[in-house]
């Protein structure tokens, strides 16, 4: 690979250790390797129709990431505590059987070994689990910085710079709905955030809005309104080099100032935004000071209030992953503590969808929104039809509930699941967009008989190993296949 030579001089100053300097180098002529987070919300609803999640992970070889030094953080245990409890000290039949220790407790960030994977006949990108949302592929590095958010199932999070959503998905898995926590998921460019709504429909929390907003219009509807906050700023991106040429040519130092530039603006947004006692991460995937440890220095003296938890910087060869700089600052004063509150649903149509999402989002509902909570119905050619991302929903039971007393004008209703079984040809057929057979026996519901015909018929929802993957209409043993288009595989 051919890096400028500028960069290399920068660089170089960083690394007083030649042995370390050396070790950088050659680092960029490694693969890049890759890690997936698992929806711990998903997997607990898997659970219910008899997923194994510990032989999950002994099929794929997970490898469970993170050993903090939790020493620097003592004052709140928070999730690092918990993180190392489990790895340490859980035994595996306990995570598997205790409802308790799991919801405190699970690991949710694994890194994969993509040659054991692919011996196994498995790629991660393409694959059921992946479709149904059971895990985000995510840089194993990129994973770090929100573990160390101390994020509560209760907390009002934005994550300001959010597509294409990996670290937005990783903060959505650590709240609850019921106890009011949620997550603002915005996205500045259009685009990106077409593909952040995407990946967030696939991972189906009810509690998550991704807008398409400018910080400075955010900060002036929402000051001092969030207790969580993550700036995972947009950077020179020397992090990216190994995976992309283009982030090599795009790169000069009037780059690095640029960005230095944009992140203060949309850091200064953010300050607005975060609460008293509040917690504010900022990371980028570059290794440049000037948009790292300057920019921390910078918010410092700013910010004579907040107070630094800790910082980190990693590189290609001090982590499983692409590199990432991140600081944590908590913000001086008393958090609120959690309010005493009763989940609700809230359903609303825009243009010609419907979204069924936890209340607590209301407040988000005039933004530019590409969606709030679930989609659960679309205007389909003769009347309105369930949308994909219904069959996406963590929390599908309740949302269902909603969903069959709020119906808009329409014959659709949902009568049968179908279970099939990961090994199952029919579930690549499904996804590749096929019709497929279905035996009486792999039907459970409520509808009926259809009297005077053998078989049942109806709309359906096709489950993988306990995983919904999307609907389809049933009729004389055969599935049409409503699997949207866009979606699915190519042969
Ligand atoms: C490093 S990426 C975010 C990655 C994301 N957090 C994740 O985990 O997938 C930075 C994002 O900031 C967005 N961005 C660009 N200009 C921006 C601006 N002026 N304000 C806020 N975000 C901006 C980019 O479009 C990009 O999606």
């Amino acid at each position: 690979m051919h890096l400028p030579e500028v960069f290399l001089e920068r660089m170089r100053k960083l690394f007083s250790d030649e042995e370390e300097w050396k070790q950088f180098l050659q680092s960029f002529s490694e693969e890049p390797k890759r890690g997936i987070r698992v929806n711990t919300q998903k997997l607990r609803e898997a659970k219910k129709h008899g997923f194994s999640f510990s032989d999950w992970k002994k099929d794929w070889n997970l490898i469970p990431l993170f050993s903090f030094n939790y020493s620097d953080c003592e004052e709140e245990k928070g999730e690092r505590g918990l993180v190392e409890d489990i790895q340490n000290n859980v035994p595996e039949d306990l995570q598997e059987n205790s409802s308790e220790i799991l919801e405190k407790t699970e690991v949710r960030e694994f890194l994969v070994d993509e040659s054991y994977l692919a011996s196994q006949g498995i790629t991660i990108g393409r694959d059921p689990y992946h479709e149904a949302g059971l895990y985000y592929i995510q840089d194993p590095s990129a994973m770090e910085v929100v573990p160390h958010m101390e994020i509560r199932p209760f907390d009002r999070c934005l994550d300001l710079c959010a597509a294409p959503g990996g670290k937005s998905m990783q903060i959505a898995d650590r709240l609850d709905s019921k106890r009011g926590g949620f997550l603002l998921s915005n996205e500045y460019v259009g685009e990106r955030a077409r593909i952040l709504s995407k990946n967030a429909e696939r991972m189906g929390y009810a509690n998550l809005s991704v807008v398409n907003e400018s910080p400075a219009h955010l900060a002036a509807l929402y000051p001092g309104f969030f207790s969580r906050i993550l700036v995972d700023a947009p950077c020179s991106g020397e992090g990216m080099f190994r995976k992309s040429k283009e982030a090599v040519e795009d790169w000069s130092e009037e780059l690095v100032e640029k960005c230095a530039l944009r992140q203060k603006e949309i850091l200064r947004e953010a300050f607005t935004m975060l609460r008293e006692g509040g917690i504010l991460a900022y990371s980028t995937c570059t290794f440049e000071r000037t948009e790292n440890e300057d920019i921390r220095e910078w918010i410092e003296r700013e910010n004579p209030d907040y107070r630094l938890l800790m910082e980190k910087r990693l590189y290609f060869h001090n982590s499983s992953g692409e590199g990432q700089y991140f600081a944590v600052f908590k913000k001086s004063g008393e958090e609120p503590a959690e309010e005493e509150r009763e989940l609700s649903y809230t359903v609303f149509q825009k243009n010609k969808m419907i979204f069924c999402y936890a209340s607590q989002l209301r407040p988000f509902s005039e933004l530019k929104l590409f969606r709030q909570g679930i989609s659960i119905y679309e205007e389909g050619k003769k009347e309105w039809e369930y949308s994909h991302g219904l069959s996406h929903a963590v929390d599908l039971k309740d949302i269902f509930s909603i969903v069959e007393q709020r119906r808009p004008k329409t014959k659709y209703s949902l009568l049968y699941s179908l279970f099939l079984k990961r090994t199952d040809r029919r579930v690549e057929d499904y996804l590749l967009g096929n019709e497929i057979g279905v035996e009486e026996k792999e039907i459970e519901g409520i509808g009926e008989l259809i009297e005077g015909k053998e078989h049942k018929a109806g709309i359906s929802i096709l489950y993988c190993d306990g995983l919904p993957l999307g609907f389809g209409y049933l009729r004389n043993g055969r599935l049409r296949n409503f699997y949207p288009k866009g979606l699915r595989y190519k042969k």
